[in-house]
C-alpha cells in the first residue's frame, strides 16, 4: 500500500467560508477542496489573509463553512449540532496554538491530562509515558507553565495534543514564538509523531523550515489552493513561494 492510497483524515469539498454581508464580505475560502491523509504530515503555506487559518479552524468545527462539505474521517461536520461539534473536537482532535495557552496554577502533568479529565478518560499510562519521553519532559512534569521556557510550555501543549492519541493534530503556527531551536525541536518531534507513531498533523506556517520539516505542503492564495508539493526542502518551498508571489504580482 503507497502512502497515497491512505484514508483521509480530514477532506473538504466545495469548502467556501464568507465572513460578512453585501458590501462588506470578504470570501476567505473559495470552493477550496482537500484531503489530509492519515499518517502524514501537512504544511499550510501562503500569503497573509489567504485564508489558511480559516480553513483550518473550518475543518476543525471551530467554525461553521458557507457552503460545501469539511470532514473528520467520515464524520461531516455540518450535520453535527454544537454538543456533537465539542465532544468530537474533544475526542477526535487535537489542537497545537501559537500562544501555548496552558493553565498556570496546573503542573505540566496536569496540563497535558486536563482534555482526558475533563472527558471522564482515564489516559493510557504506557501511551502518556511515551510521549512524555518523546516530548523530554520527564524530569519536569511537576513544574507549572512560569517555571518553563517557552519551547518546554510549548511541548507540554505538543503533549497535551498527543495525550488522547487524536485522529488528527491541528497547529497553528506552533513554533511562532518561539527561538529557533526551540522550533527545531517541536517541529522534529512533530515529524517524529507522524513517523514513528502514525500521527496526523496539520500544520499553518509561514516559515519554509518549518514547513521542511512536513511531508507535503499545501499553499494557499485567496481562500484556493494553488500549489501541493511532495517531500519539501526549504529550498523548493522558498522556489515555490517566490513563483506564487511572481504570478500573483502579474495577474
Ligand atoms: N472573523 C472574521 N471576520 C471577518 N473577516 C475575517 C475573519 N477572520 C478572517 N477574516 C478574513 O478572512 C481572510 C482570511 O483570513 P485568515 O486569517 O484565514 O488568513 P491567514 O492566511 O491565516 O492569514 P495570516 O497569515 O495573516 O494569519 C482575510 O481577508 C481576513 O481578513
Amino acid at each position: 500500500m503507497t502512502r497515497d492510497s491512505l484514508t483521509a483524515a480530514a477532506s473538504a469539498v466545495g469548502l467556501s467560508k464568507i465572513y460578512g454581508e453585501g458590501g462588506t464580505h470578504v470570501t476567505a475560502l473559495d470552493n477550496l477542496g482537500v484531503e489530509f491523509l492519515r499518517g502524514q504530515f501537512t504544511a499550510i503555506m501562503g500569503p497573509s489573509g489567504s485564508g489558511k487559518s480559516t480553513l483550518m479552524h473550518c475543518m476543525a468545527g471551530l467554525e461553521p463553512v458557507t457552503a460545501g462539505s469539511a470532514r473528520i474521517g467520515d464524520t461531516e461536520l455540518g450535520g453535527l449540532d454544537d454538543k456533537r461539534l465539542t465532544t468530537m473536537r474533544r475526542d477526535r482532535i487535537g489542537f497545537v496554538f501559537q500562544s501555548f495557552n496552558l493553565l498556570a496554577t496546573l503542573t505540566a502533568l496536569e496540563n497535558i491530562t486536563l482534555p482526558m479529565a475533563i472527558a471522564g478518560r482515564k489516559p493510557d499510562q504506557a501511551w502518556l509515558d511515551r510521549v512524555v519521553a518523546a516530548v523530554g519532559l520527564a524530569d519536569r512534569l511537576g513544574h507549572r507553565p512560569s517555571q518553563l521556557s517557552g519551547g518546554q510550555q510549548q511541548r507540554v501543549a505538543c503533549a497535551r495534543a498527543l495525550a488522547s492519541r487524536p485522529e488528527i493534530i491541528f497547529a497553528d503556527e506552533p513554533t511562532g514564538n518561539l527561538d529557533s531551536r526551540s522550533g527545531a525541536q517541536i517541529l522534529s518531534f512533530l515529524r517524529d509523531c507522524v513517523r514513528d507513531l502514525g500521527q496526523t498533523v496539520v500544520m499553518v506556517t509561514h516559515d519554509p523550515i518549518a514547513a521542511s520539516y512536513a511531508d507535503r505542503v499545501v499553499f494557499l492564495a485567496d481562500g484556493r489552493i494553488v500549489d501541493d508539493l511532495r517531500a519539501p526542502t526549504a529550498d523548493s518551498v522558498l522556489d515555490r513561494m517566490r513563483r506564487l508571489d511572481a504570478v500573483a504580482r502579474t495577474s
